[in-house]
C-alpha cells in the first residue's frame, strides 16, 4: 500500500526529476506580475506541477472561510451525471458561485489573479465558468484517488485544477499524487497547479491524486478548474 507511505510524505520524486526541479520568480508579460511577480516552485516536470508561494491574502482567506463556514456540507461526487456521496469522500463543500460574486467582489479579484498566475481563461466556454470550490476537511476527513476530470469530459472542462490551500494541517491531509510518488503538505497561502489533460485533450491518467485523512488539525482549500 503505498497511500499511506505518500501521505506521510515517505515517497518522494525520483532523484533525476528532484535534481532539475527550480525554484523562480514568474512574470510572463503581465504589468501586475512585473511588480509582484510569483513565487514559483516546481513539483514535477513532466506532468508538471508547480507550488505557488503566497498566492492568496490571509485577508481573502478569512473572508472565504467566513463565507463559508456556515454554509458547508457533506460533499458528493460526480457519478454519470448524478451527485452521490461515496465513502472515499469525506469533506464539507460550498461553492461560491459566479453568481454571487457580485455581492463579494474580492472574489473577481482571486479568479483574475488565478488567470494571472496561470496564463489561462477560466470559463473558455460560458457553461464552464466554473465556481470557485470550497473544501473543508475535519479530522479524518479525506478524499480518496481521483481525477478532477472525467474521461466524458476529455479535458474539455477541469483542462487544468488550480488550489488554494488555505489553512497549514498540524498533521495529515496532504495531497498525494502517487503515479509521481509526489506529496504536497499543505501550507496556507500557497497553491498548487496542473493539468488534467494532455495538449490533445485526452485525460493524464498521471493526474489521479487524493486528499489524505486529516489527523489533526481543520483543512480548508479552495479549488478552481479551469
Ligand atoms: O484536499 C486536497 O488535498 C485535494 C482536494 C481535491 O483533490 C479536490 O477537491 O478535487
Ligand atoms: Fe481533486
Amino acid at each position: 500500500e503505498i497511500y499511506p507511505l505518500a501521505c506521510q510524505g515517505n515517497l518522494s520524486v525520483p532523484e533525476d526529476i528532484k535534481s532539475n526541479l527550480k525554484c523562480f520568480y514568474e512574470s510572463y508579460n503581465n504589468t501586475f506580475l512585473k511588480i509582484g511577480p510569483l513565487k514559483v516552485e516546481e513539483l514535477y516536470l513532466d506532468p508538471r506541477v508547480v507550488k505557488i508561494h503566497d498566492a492568496i491574502y490571509d485577508s481573502e482567506i478569512n473572508r472565504i472561510i467566513e463565507l463559508s463556514k456556515g454554509k458547508v456540507e457533506r460533499g458528493k461526487v460526480v457519478n454519470y451525471g448524478d451527485t452521490i456521496y461515496v465513502d472515499t469522500r469525506l469533506s464539507k463543500v460550498y461553492f461560491l458561485y459566479p453568481e454571487i460574486f457580485g455581492d463579494h467582489p474580492f472574489l473577481y479579484k482571486i479568479q483574475t489573479r488565478i488567470q494571472d498566475m496561470t496564463n489561462l481563461v477560466i470559463g473558455r466556454e460560458e457553461r464552464y465558468k466554473g465556481p470557485l470550490q470550497i473544501n473543508n476537511y475535519g479530522l479524518g476527513g479525506h478524499y480518496d484517488l481521483h481525477c478532477d476530470a472525467t474521461p466524458r469530459d476529455e479535458g474539455l472542462w477541469r483542462l487544468a485544477s488550480f488550489m488554494f490551500y488555505l489553512t497549514d494541517v498540524e498533521l495529515g491531509g496532504a495531497t498525494i499524487f502517487p503515479s509521481l510518488n509526489l506529496t504536497v503538505f499543505p501550507e496556507k497561502g500557497s497553491a498548487v497547479f496542473w493539468y488534467n489533460a494532455h495538449a490533445n485533450t485526452l485525460l493524464d491518467y498521471r493526474m489521479y491524486h487524493s486528499g489524505c485523512p486529516v489527523a489533526l488539525g481543520n483543512k480548508w482549500v479552495a479549488n478552481q478548474w479551469i
